[in-house]
């Protein structure tokens, strides 16, 4: 399918409009061959012809026309507009719908800057070519057939004159949009980078600042910006080369017709109306030929838009995601049988390595290790963000990839490492997977992660608005608030990656001791770096390299006196020499 058929799936839901915009089109494009024709009639019949009276009728049927021809220009703008911005409409939602449905892989992958440029500019241009480029196309068309065809009955000679300069300016275009093709495909990828570049800087200010590094910064955007620059000044060095020519071989028709028309009103084989007529309509044999490099600059564009558009929405999931369907409850066990993982990029380096264990419903899975270790991704198979590349994962018995993946998920809560909050307010936050709660539970849920005191505090409360990634609030506070949002959902499965690392020692005992005394059990994993966090766990697995080299409780961990039982010692030891009489 190439693009014009594809986006035509979008125009097609406005085919009423664009019926009616033909109709004015016509209609408004016809009117353009009466002035013309009328100011021939002038000339012969009342200038050369002296019937005078002549002149007020014709002159008022000219007015009538070109007020006809405005209205129906204008709506036949309008209707093509407002195509263009209603198929601009349905792409974004067909767009954000598939940001929806795409995985943790496609992210890892794609850049912000270059999906906002997709959601932005790629679809203007798009909507550009629709409202205006479209019409601008049929009205060249139009004008090019019909004053050929109109010449032709004032003087063929003449009209066969003009037409033999026009392959020229065919083959001209041809050459030119086979060069602009590559040059605007690059434009696209460097705007792309430009704005990735500028939205990285954005996110990371405080990094920037910290670091001092404002004028690195200012370099590299320099580079970026002198690198679309440039790629802009090379779609500018060929228009320059063509289009001058394509101007001037249209300008030339003016004196073609003068010279070789002025010549066959001498000889007598057309009349001085007849070339003023021919000359009225010349223009719209100018036109096309003017027009057609600006309309092929706009539909390279258009096309390398498409193609970045449809890339996106083409790309699938590696985990397909289904439709909503019927709410699941399960019970919330977990076995990981013999698991492997590895990136679909990087089959070389396997990130899980033979993971086995068993969590039954409302256990405490407590999971340590170094960093890298591969913590993250473990906890990651629960939810299906990624499936393992070997073994099997079972939730309630059954492979977690027979589970539509958004049943599933309702039923596990993620505290992430890295949390993100909404703008939003501090309530709607926390009841962010079920928006329908009420107040009282959210408090409940504030109190549980021990966010509700400091959120009374606030000079609005629940109503504080919180801004983008939770700026405003402290570390310890966004895990909690986090942590709130997590347990509003009432899942079965409750997963907290390094939850609380940000938060001093005695809060986190109290939140262990809310969590622990919750009423409706939940099969939790704690992923920590203290072994204070998880020592309570019913399950303990001490993680290197993507494998799990000891696991089993506190105790009998203790009890081996292997590397749990020496990261014990180094972490007691070192919580005595920071602070004496800890949870430890
Ligand atoms: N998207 C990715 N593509 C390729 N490799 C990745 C990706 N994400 C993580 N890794 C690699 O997988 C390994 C495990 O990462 P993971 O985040 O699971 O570790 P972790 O134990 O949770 O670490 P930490 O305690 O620092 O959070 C690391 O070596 C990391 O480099």
């Amino acid at each position: 399918m190439n693009n014009f058929q594809w986006i035509w799936q979008y125009v097609k839901t406005n085919r009423n409009k664009l019926v009616i915009a033909t109709i004015f089109f016509v209609i408004s494009t016809a009117l353009i061959l009466v002035n013309p024709y009328v100011a021939g009639q002038i000339v012969d019949r009342v200038i050369d012809g002296h019937q005078d009276h002549l002149l007020v009728p014709l002159l008022i049927l000219m007015i009538v026309v070109t007020i006809i021809r405005t209205v129906t220009r204008y709506t036949y703008q309008i209707l093509f507009e407002q195509t263009g911005q209603n198929t601009l409409f349905d792409l974004r939602v067909d767009m954000y719908r598939k940001l929806q449905e795409l995985d943790f892989n496609f992210f890892n992958h794609t850049r912000v800057g270059d999906i906002m440029t997709r959601m932005t500019g790629d679809t203007d241009a798009i909507r550009h070519f629709i409202s205006w480029v479209s019409y601008q196309v049929l009205e060249c068309v139009f004008y090019f057939v019909v004053s050929i065809i109109v010449m032709m009955t004032i003087s063929w000679q003449l009209t066969l004159a003009l037409v033999a300069m026009t392959p020229v300016i065919f083959v001209l275009t041809q050459q030119m949009a086979k060069a602009q093709h590559p040059v605007f495909f690059a434009i696209r990828q460097s705007f792309s980078r430009l704005n990735s570049m500028v939205e990285e800087n954005i996110s990371g200010n405080r990094v920037v600042k910290a670091f001092v590094r404002e004028n690195f910064e200012i370099d590299k955007f320099n580079k970026y910006n002198e690198d679309y620059k440039q790629r802009n000044m090379d779609a500018a060095q060929i228009s320059k080369t063509y289009l001058p020519w394509q101007d001037g071989i249209a300008n030339s028709l003016n004196v073609i017709a003068l010279i070789f028309g002025g010549y066959l009103v001498i000889k007598n084989q057309m009349t001085l109306g007849d070339l003023v007529v021919f000359n009225g309509y010349l223009w719209m044999l100018n036109q096309p030929m003017r027009m057609s490099g600006w309309l092929i600059n706009d539909t390279e564009r258009f096309s390398a838009s498409c193609v970045k558009i449809r890339q996106m929405l083409a790309t699938k999931p590696e985990i397909e995601v289904e439709p909503n369907e019927q709410p699941l409850r399960i019970q919330g066990k977990v076995v990981f049988n013999h698991v492997g993982f590895h990136f679909s990029d990087d089959p070389e380096h396997p990130v899980l390595d033979d993971i086995s264990f068993t969590a039954e419903p409302g256990q405490t899975v407590g999971i340590i290790g170094e960093t890298g270790a591969g913590k993250t991704t473990l906890v990651n198979l629960i939810g299906r963000f990624y499936d393992p590349s070997m073994g099997e994962v079972l939730i309630d018995d059954h492979d977690a990839k027979t589970y539509p993946i958004r049943q599933l998920r309702d039923n596990i809560s993620m505290v992430m490492q890295d949390v993100f909050l909404f703008s939003n307010t501090i309530s709607d936050n926390i009841a962010f997977g079920r928006p329908d709660l009420d107040n009282s539970y959210v408090q409940t849920v504030a109190r549980i992660a021990d966010a509700d005191s400091f959120i009374v505090r606030m000079p609005e409360g629940y109503d504080t608005i919180v801004g983008e990634r939770g700026v405003g609030l402290s570390g310890g506070q966004k895990q909690r608030i986090s942590l709130a949002r997590a347990l509003a959902k009432d899942p079965a499965i409750l997963i907290l990656d390094d939850t609380t690392s940000a938060v001093d020692m005695e809060t986190e005992t109290k939140i262990q001791h809310e969590l622990a005394h919750l009423t409706t059990k939940k099969t939790t994993f704690i992923i920590a770096n203290r072994i204070s966090s998880v020592r309570d766990a019913d399950l303990i697995m001490l993680m290197e390299k993507g494998r799990v080299v000891e696991q089993g409780t506190h105790n009998s961990l203790m009890a081996q006196r292997g590397k749990y039982y020496h990261v014990f010692q180094k972490q007691l030891g070192l919580e005595k020499g920071e602070q004496s009489g800890t949870t430890e």
